[in-house]
């Protein structure tokens, strides 16, 4: 182990410093590497620790061997004095079990025994300060190293010691267990949770448990978790203590489920007649309790409108929760949409669990990508509108609900249902409200005014001034057809305000769309894309992950802030931005 010179001479600096008692020799006291090189000595004249550069001295080569204070005649050292003949003292300084350096000094008196206790004193002080100085370095560098990762991950961290005493916790865990990491370190685990899966039994096993499902009683509400709990081992492989790690499994779902909306009908843009008689229909629909379904290509501006619906609606201020039906693992779709009761399967807990139907009582269910649900699932659901009541699973009473459902697919549900993959029941149960969303190529009339408020939108965000579009980029933005919609013209107009400095030209602007058009610009002026995507994006995602990267410019990376201003835990932000890679 290499040890830094500065520390060396700090050290020493320190240690000259506190233990006064050098000034009794009164000759120079120097360290020495192990090799025999000067590395510094302490000046009596200005008292002080003054560094050297490196030297070699003709100390007997003995001294090399040496692992005890020891005095030697100086006149094998052949140092060149005139007078009277002086000793060497020298010491060793041992760190982590290896003579590091040597400490010396000179002095006229065979075996003085003052300067034989202080040369042996002031080395040891030295070796002691050192090691615990890289010791403590060490720890302090392996603690840094570990919260950087615990508390960049979604994951909660905990470990106790073998006692089960908590010496750590990250943040997430602190938030998903309901505790303060300053009130629980140097608690007993057991004081803090209830809940026997926390146990140390994994010590005495000697394997770690992974992924271990789990419900956790926390603030009179039931959580259910993944459990991991590795033992933890010291150098010598004695066993210290146990780490578990955790995560909300209701958290992972949420991940695709929403619980607010967000944008209202003054966030549509639109000038055209079918924009205006279709926002006029749902904001009648809002006013009543039917389904609704909205049907129309990806990124046109769905969800945009059911959630503006919900917020339009007497629902406002319940919950809107967003099913992402393309997305749900398929093995998580009935309890997390129903719930469970107690007992329902290993691992359920006592008060059994919410399903997303229950949380949304009172307010609004947004069934996104409905084409893509399962078709046992499809008998569920209707089961569930014709009764408005839904049963656990596990459960016999049915729990009546208050909801309103909006259902959006981009297929034709027509065709899906003549095709057998959807039921025919279903599809009239939720379409007794239709809203067609034209794509935005046979409604161009709306372009002119999208793509001002969108680059509006891009420069107030990016504290910029609205550039000005050239005359021939507005024909091109005319001529293209958009299949990939409003979604496609946001990111275009974002990428071509962030590019474009004063003047949108054909240079901002992806190739695509000017290839299309026959318009060839030298390939130096036109950027590659790095962002517009034109295959369907995966629901909501866009929208999300743009309202995720605006509330953390707001909050300036402030993770705490960010996830405040959009409604959600810090554990889900977390989560989030590792979905779209933002981490
Ligand atoms: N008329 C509009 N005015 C302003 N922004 C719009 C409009 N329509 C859509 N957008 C924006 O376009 C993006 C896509 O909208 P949204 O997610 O609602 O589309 P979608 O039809 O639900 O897409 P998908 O079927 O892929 O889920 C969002 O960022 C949304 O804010």
């Amino acid at each position: 182990m290499v040890i830094h010179i500065d520390l060396v001479v700090d050290t020493v600096k320190k240690v000259f410093e506190e233990y006064q008692s050098y000034n009794e020799i009164n000759s120079h006291i120097q360290i020495m590497s192990s090799d025999l090189t000067y590395i510094c000595h302490y000046d009596p004249l200005l008292n002080e620790v003054v560094l050297d550069s490196g030297r070699g001295i003709d100390l007997p080569r003995d001294i090399t061997l040496m692992q005890k204070t020891t005095c030697y005649d100086n006149t094998m050292a052949g140092l060149d004095r005139v007078g009277e003949s002086e000793y060497l003292y020298s010491s060793p300084i041992i760190v982590e079990q290896e003579t590091k350096y040597y400490l010396v000094c000179t002095s006229y008196h065979i075996h003085d025994s003052l300067t034989l206790i202080i040369v042996e004193l002031l080395s040891k002080y030295i070796s002691t300060r050192l090691e615990t100085h890289i010791k403590l370095q060490d720890v302090h560098l392996k603690n840094d190293h570990m919260k950087q990762i615990t508390e960049t991950v979604s994951t909660g961290s905990l470990s106790v010691d073998k006692f089960g005493t908590i010496m750590f916790i990250n943040e997430v865990g602190g938030e998903m267990l309901g505790v303060r990491a300053e009130e629980v370190l140097g608690q007993p685990i057991s004081q803090v949770l209830d809940n026997q899966a926390f146990s140390l039994d994994v010590l005495e096993f000697g394997m770690p448990v992974i992924n271990k499902d789990i419900i956790i009683k926390i603030n009179k509400g039931q959580y259910h978790f993944r459990l991991s709990s590795v033992p933890l081992y010291d150098n010598s492989n004695e066993p210290i203590g146990v780490i578990f790690h955790f995560k909300d499994i209701r958290k992972e779902v949420e991940i695709i489920v929403n619980t607010k909306g967000f944008f209202n009908f003054d966030d549509i843009i639109y000038q055209c007649k079918e924009m205006e008689s279709l926002i006029h229909l749902a904001k009648k629909a809002a006013l009543q309790d039917s389904s609704i379904l909205i049907e129309g290509e990806s990124g046109t501006g769905k969800e945009l409108i059911a959630q503006s619906i919900h917020n339009y609606s007497s629902r406002s201020n319940h919950p809107f929760i967003v099913i992402d039906c393309s997305a749900i693992p398929r093995n998580l779709v009935e309890s997390e949409l129903f719930g469970y009761e107690a007992g329902a399967f290993t691992g359920s807990h006592k008060g059994g669990m919410m399903g997303k139907f229950e949380r949304a009582n009172g307010g609004t269910v947004f069934l996104d990508e409905i084409g893509e649900m399962p078709l046992e699932i499809q008998s569920k659901l209707l089961r569930v509108i014709q009764s408005r009541s839904i049963t656990r699973i596990g459960g016999h009473e049915p729990i009546s609900l208050n909801i309103r459902i909006i259902a959006a697919t981009n297929r034709n549900l027509a065709k899906e249902v003549s095709e057998g993959n959807f039921r025919n029941d279903l599809y009239y149960r939720l379409n007794v409200i239709n809203l067609f969303v034209p794509a935005l190529r046979d409604r161009k009339g709306d372009l002119p005014l999208l793509v001002y408020k969108l680059m509006e939108k891009t420069a107030k965000r990016e504290k910029r001034v609205i550039p000005n579009l050239l005359g021939r980029v507005m024909k091109v933005l005319e001529n293209y057809p958009w299949p990939g919609n409003i979604r496609e013209l946001e990111n275009t107009m974002e990428r071509a305000v962030i590019l474009a400095h004063g003047e949108i030209d054909y240079q901002h602007l992806p190739k695509r769309l000017l290839e299309i058009q026959n318009i060839h610009v030298s390939s130096t002026s036109v950027q590659s894309e790095p962002f517009v995507n034109q295959t369907p994006q995966k629901p909501k995602s866009v929208m999300e992950q743009q309202l995720i990267i605006n509330a953390l410019k707001e909050s300036k990376g402030n993770k705490s802030k960010a996830a405040k201003k959009l409604g959600i835990a810090r554990s889900t932000l977390y989560e989030k931005m590792y979905q779209y890679q933002l981490l």
